[in-house]
C-alpha cells in the first residue's frame, strides 16, 4: 500500500453534518459512518486530532439565542461541542479506536482539560485527540479552534469536513450558479468574504502557513483519498 501523504492532521468536523437528515442532534447512522472514515485513516498510522462543531445542537448566534447575553449563549455553544465530542469519542471506542477528549473549558468530572504536552503525547501514542469546547472563549467558532489547535500541534494540514465539497464563489446552497475553486489563497477567500469558514480562522492559518482543505464529509472515501494525496475539495493556501 502507498504511504499516506500526511503524518499529522487536524480534522474539523461540522456539527451540523452530524444531524444527517434529522432536524436536530446526533443521527446514529451518520456518526457511525463518520467514525468509520476516521478509523480507517487512524489505522493507517496518521496522527489525527479532531475539532467538532456544535451547530447540530446550539450556536451562540442562532435564532434560539436571540435576546440572550452573547457570551452566555456562546458558552452554551461550547458545551454543545463537548456533547458532540463525547459522542464521537464513544463511537470511536465502539469500533476499537482509542480517543481522548480534551476540553478548553474546565469540566473535569466529565472530560479532561486541554493540556498541550498531553495532547502531543496522545498523538504520538497513536490515540485520536478530540478537542472539545472550541477555543474556550466566547465570540469565536470551532473553525478558529481548528486553526488554533492545528497550529499548536504542528499539523501539516487542516481538513475542514463539511456538507459541501469545497469552497465556492458563493454559498452553493443559496446560489446554484456558484462554481467551485480547485485552489484559492487565504487573502482571496478573506477579501471575497467567502462564508465557508470564518475570517479569523483563515487569517490564523495564513499567518501560520497552515493550509486548509475543504471537502465533503458526505462523499464516501473522500477523507481517505485526501490523506493519500488524492485530488479532493478545495485547497486554501498562503
Ligand atoms: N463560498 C462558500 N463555499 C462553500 N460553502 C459555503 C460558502 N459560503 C457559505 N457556505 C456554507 O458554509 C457551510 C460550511 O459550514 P459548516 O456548516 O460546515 O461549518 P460550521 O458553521 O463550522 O458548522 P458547524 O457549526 O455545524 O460545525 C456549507 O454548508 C455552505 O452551505
Ligand atoms: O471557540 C469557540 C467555539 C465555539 N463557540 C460557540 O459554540 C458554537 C458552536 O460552534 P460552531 O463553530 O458554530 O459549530 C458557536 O456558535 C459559538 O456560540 C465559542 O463561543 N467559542
Amino acid at each position: 500500500m502507498t504511504k499516506p501523504a500526511y503524518k499529522r492532521v487536524l480534522l474539523k468536523l461540522s456539527g451540523e453534518a452530524l444531524m444527517g437528515d434529522d432536524a436536530y442532534g446526533i443521527n446514529r447512522a451518520t456518526i457511525e459512518r463518520m467514525v468509520a472514515d476516521v478509523a480507517e485513516v487512524s489505522r493507517m498510522g496518521v496522527e489525527l486530532a479532531i475539532v467538532i462543531g456544535g451547530g447540530n445542537i446550539f450556536r451562540g448566534v442562532a435564532p434560539g439565542a436571540q435576546g440572550m447575553d452573547r457570551a452566555t449563549a456562546d458558552y452554551m455553544g461550547m458545551l454543545a461541542t463537548v456533547m458532540n465530542s463525547l459522542a464521537l469519542g464513544d463511537a470511536m471506542r465502539q469500533v476499537g479506536i482509542t480517543a481522548r477528549v480534551m476540553s478548553a473549558i474546565g469540566i473535569e468530572q466529565v472530560v479532561e482539560p486541554y493540556v498541550r504536552p498531553k495532547a502531543l503525547q496522545y498523538l504520538e501514542e497513536g490515540k485520536v485527540v478530540i478537542f472539545a469546547a472550541g477555543t474556550g472563549n466566547p465570540f469565536f467558532t470551532t473553525d478558529t479552534a481548528a486553526a488554533l489547535r492545528g497550529s499548536e500541534i504542528g499539523a501539516e494540514l487542516v481538513l475542514k469536513a463539511t456538507k459541501v465539497d469545497g469552497v465556492y464563489t458563493a454559498d452553493p446552497k443559496k446560489d446554484p450558479t456558484a462554481t467551485r475553486y480547485a485552489t484559492i489563497s487565504f487573502d482571496e477567500a478573506i477579501a471575497r468574504h467567502l462564508q465557508v469558514m470564518d475570517a479569523t480562522a483563515f487569517a490564523l492559518c495564513r499567518d501560520q502557513k497552515l493550509p486548509i482543505k475543504v471537502f465533503s464529509i458526505v462523499k464516501p472515501g473522500a477523507l481517505k483519498n485526501l490523506i493519500m494525496g488524492g485530488d479532493e475539495g478545495t485547497l486554501v493556501h498562503v
